[in-house]
């Protein structure tokens, strides 16, 4: 992706610190996700760096990777697939707890939306810990799915979630703090 399209993108993304604990420097995307523009780019450029044409589905992580999950799966013809916060999918589920940047949390996917073999991309709006990716990914892999990748729109490498995730298979992100 063109560097001046990565500055672009780079600073409309809004530094709040101390939220939602003192201490955390929040990345806010929304001002990226307001930008019809910007937005696009971002959803071609984590798209691009993955070097996938076809996948059979795309996971999502409760609530910010739906946004990003989804249009990654619209544009590569694929099925989304939500990884929910505990309580939120109707039917049967299986959950991974796990911690993140700023506190402790689980996570659950149907036990059908996955089947056996199929290829998935994960999709995120932020690498941290690694933590909410590394519990996505064993949920995918418990399926019996086979994780062709992990594409990030942010990050944070100085928190070594990278190490955490790169277990699963190849990891990308497009913009790196
Ligand atoms: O790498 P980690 O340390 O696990 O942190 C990264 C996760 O933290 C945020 O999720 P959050 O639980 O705040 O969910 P939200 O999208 O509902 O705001 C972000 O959307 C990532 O999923
Ligand atoms: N610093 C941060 N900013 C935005 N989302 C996050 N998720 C985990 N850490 C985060």
């Amino acid at each position: 992706m063109a560097p001046d399209i990565l500055d672009s993108i780079r600073s409309t993304i809004r530094d709040v610190p101390d939220f939602p604990t003192p201490g955390i420097l929040f990345k806010d995307i929304t001002p990226v996700l307001a930008n019809p523009t910007l937005l696009a780019q971002a959803i071609d450029g984590m798209i691009e760096a993955t070097g996938l044409t076809e996948v059979d589905k795309v996971v999502g992580i409760d609530a910010r990777g739906f946004i990003f999950g989804a249009l990654i799966a619209e544009r590569l013809g694929a099925g989304f697939i939500p990884v929910r916060k505990k309580g939120k999918l109707p039917w049967k589920t299986r959950g991974v707890d796990y911690t993140l940047e700023y506190g402790t949390n689980s996570v659950e996917m149907h036990l059908d939306a996955i089947a056996p073999g199929e290829t998935v991309l994960l999709a995120d709006d932020l690498l941290a810990t690694g933590g909410t990716a590394g519990a996505a990914l064993d949920l995918i892999q418990q399926a019996g799915g086979q994780v062709v990748g992990s594409t990030f729109f942010i990050e944070l490498s100085f928190l070594g979630g990278r190490q955490r995730v790169s277990t699963s298979g190849p990891v990308h992100a497009l913009i790196t703090y």
